[in-house]
């Protein structure tokens, strides 16, 4: 049995380019190399998790996954997060035949724990669960299974998109709300709730 995580990176010095506003360039790099050892690091202790699976354009970050231990697959076609997705999903789901749990790179105060209750929360397949961001617009975490249960559909509003992709397929739908899986980093106020936390000791 096995359940894959995929985690998609931009490369290091693109990501989190909303952030531009308050931090350099520098900056943002180390926050986004900060966020690639975070998420790898919580995700290899979370006992469910099979295989880790990480897809980026970016040969820097696919040469510290592996170091780290963990599966790469190299972006192609144009650089979009849904396609990147896709081509990850692909791959994993010759294997992953108890689902895939999507793990964007930007969500700072996820825990192991945090994790593993997330995927306590999954049923009998059909079936996803999301937890949506703090906004309840996007989606910061989801779980299919099967893996191939629906197309990606990140971006604007992608938490009712994603529930409704899956109610379409008849799959059972279940709603997380964690507060830190919540948060993820996209714009300076984000970034503002974080320094208040304590959690990014590289940038201070
Ligand atoms: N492989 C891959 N990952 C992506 C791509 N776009 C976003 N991601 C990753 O998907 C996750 C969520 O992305 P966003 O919240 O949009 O973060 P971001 O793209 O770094 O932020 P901005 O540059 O501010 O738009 C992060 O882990 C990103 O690194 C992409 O085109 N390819
Ligand atoms: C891509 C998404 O969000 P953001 O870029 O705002 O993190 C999303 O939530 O679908």
């Amino acid at each position: 049995m096995s359940l894959w995580a995929i985690v998609p990176v931009k490369p290091l010095r693109r990501g989190k380019s909303r952030l531009s506003e308050i931090l350099s360039e520098d900056e943002r790099y180390r926050l986004n190399y900060y966020l690639l050892y975070h998420t790898i690091d919580i995700l290899l202790q979370v006992e469910a998790i099979s295989e880790i699976l990480v897809v980026s354009r970016d040969s820097d970050v696919l040469t510290i996954s592996r170091e780290k231990g963990v599966r790469t697959v190299t972006e192609n076609g144009a650089p979009e997060l849904n396609n990147a997705l896709r081509r990850a999903s692909l791959f994993s789901k010759l294997f992953a035949n108890e689902g895939v749990i999507i793990v964007p790179a930007d969500l700072p105060l996820i825990t192991s724990e945090d994790v593993s209750d997330f995927l306590a929360q999954r049923k009998e397949p059909p079936t996803m669960v999301i937890n949506p961001d703090r906004h309840r617009m996007g989606t910061n975490m989801l779980f299919l299974n099967p893996a191939g249960l629906i197309n990606f559909s990140f971006g604007t509003d992608s938490f009712e998109r994603h529930c409704g992709l899956a109610r379409q397929q008849g799959a059972e739908v279940v709603v997380y709300e964690n507060p830190r899986i919540a948060l993820d980093l996209d714009v300076p106020e984000d970034y503002e709730i974080l320094q208040s936390s304590s959690v990014l000791p590289v940038l201070q």
